[in-house]
């Protein structure tokens, strides 16, 4: 039985907490019934043994798979991981909606996209990431009575995603802890009309719009500051042609949206300008979570 979840990027500037696309990175599990326990992990994550021994992915599949069975076995993990980890990439989302498919897949019990979506929100309360990585596309998302309402649309190929992801990780949790505790009115109004622009601007394909609707002021500097270089990323893939470029999730990736055409010419001078970075260009997923029994 296989598995695979693609990255996500969530925010896109002002959607804080709500909005996220999914792009086709991605982390990929096969896994097999075994007389003993064993983990084989290839790609991003494979250099650190905590992944080995006290594996997240491990934990929610067993406590999922008990939960559905009753049962205890073994199984035979083979981890095939594209996604980098704490880049702001949605990794954690991706283990999260990926044990939680595979617990029920490898019973063949079915589960729906929607249900699958709402148990993971159980690990992750944020609705931006676990959205896209389910369902794939562009998602604006909410919470309410503990289910996420969302509405999703396909991102076309004409479009593609430049991304750059520092030397240095970021964890989610610290990073939210730098925010401020209460924001201005104006702030408030700044955000909530630019993240619905932004909304608009995706769901009518008026991608000249997002340049102007991926603005923010409540998070996305408050975080830049700790890594200040991506000021400079996101003015040189600006002035370069992207149409638009935010802080990916909690940072530190920056993330940025091209027309097809574009996308050589911005990933070039950003990898003139930010050697020591990793950057590379992807297509959108319109897929999400990909359960091969
Ligand atoms: N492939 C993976 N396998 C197991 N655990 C993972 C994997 N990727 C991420 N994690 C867990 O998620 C944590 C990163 O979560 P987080 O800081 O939210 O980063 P991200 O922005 O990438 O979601 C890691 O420290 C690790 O505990
Ligand atoms: N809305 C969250 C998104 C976190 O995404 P991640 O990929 O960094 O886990 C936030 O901004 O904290």
């Amino acid at each position: 039985m296989r598995v695979s979840v693609p990255a996500t990027s969530a925010n896109l500037g002002p959607g804080f907490d709500c909005l996220g696309l999914a792009v086709s990175l991605k982390n990929q599990v096969i896994i097999k019934p075994s007389k003993f326990h064993s983990v084989s992990l290839k790609g991003e994550g494979s250099n650190n043994p905590a992944l080995k021994d006290n594996n997240m992915f491990i934990s929610i599949f067993n406590d999922f798979y008990y939960n559905l069975t009753q049962k205890k076995r073994h199984f035979r993990f083979e981890f095939f991981n594209e996604i980098p980890l704490s880049r702001g990439l949605g990794s954690s989302s991706a283990v999260i909606v990926s044990a939680i498919a595979s617990a029920y897949a490898i019973e063949g019990i079915k589960v729906d996209k929607s249900k699958l979506l709402n148990l993971s929100l159980a690990y992750e309360n944020h609705p931006d990431n676990i959205t896209p990585a389910v369902m794939g596309g562009f998602n604006v998302a909410c919470v309410q009575e503990n289910e996420v309402k969302y509405i999703n649309k396909s991102i076309p190929k004409s479009l593609k995603a430049v991304i750059v992801v520092p030397n240095r990780p970021i964890s989610t949790q610290l990073s939210r802890k730098t925010l401020p505790f209460k924001y201005s009115k104006e702030d408030a109004v700044f955000n909530i009309s630019h993240s619905s622009l932004l909304t608009a601007a995706f769901m009518s394909e008026n991608w000249d719009m997002l340049k102007y609707a991926s603005q923010d002021v409540i998070h996305q500097k408050y975080r830049m500051k700790h890594m200040p270089e991506l000021f400079e990323v996101q003015k040189t893939s600006l002035r370069s042609g992207s149409l638009m470029s935010t802080l990916s999730g909690s940072g530190s990736t920056l993330f940025s949206i091209a027309y097809s055409e574009d996308a050589p010419k911005i990933e070039q001078a950003l990898k003139e300008k930010f050697p020591h970075f990793r950057v590379f260009t992807v297509d959108f997923d319109n897929y999400g979570v990909k359960i091969e029994i």
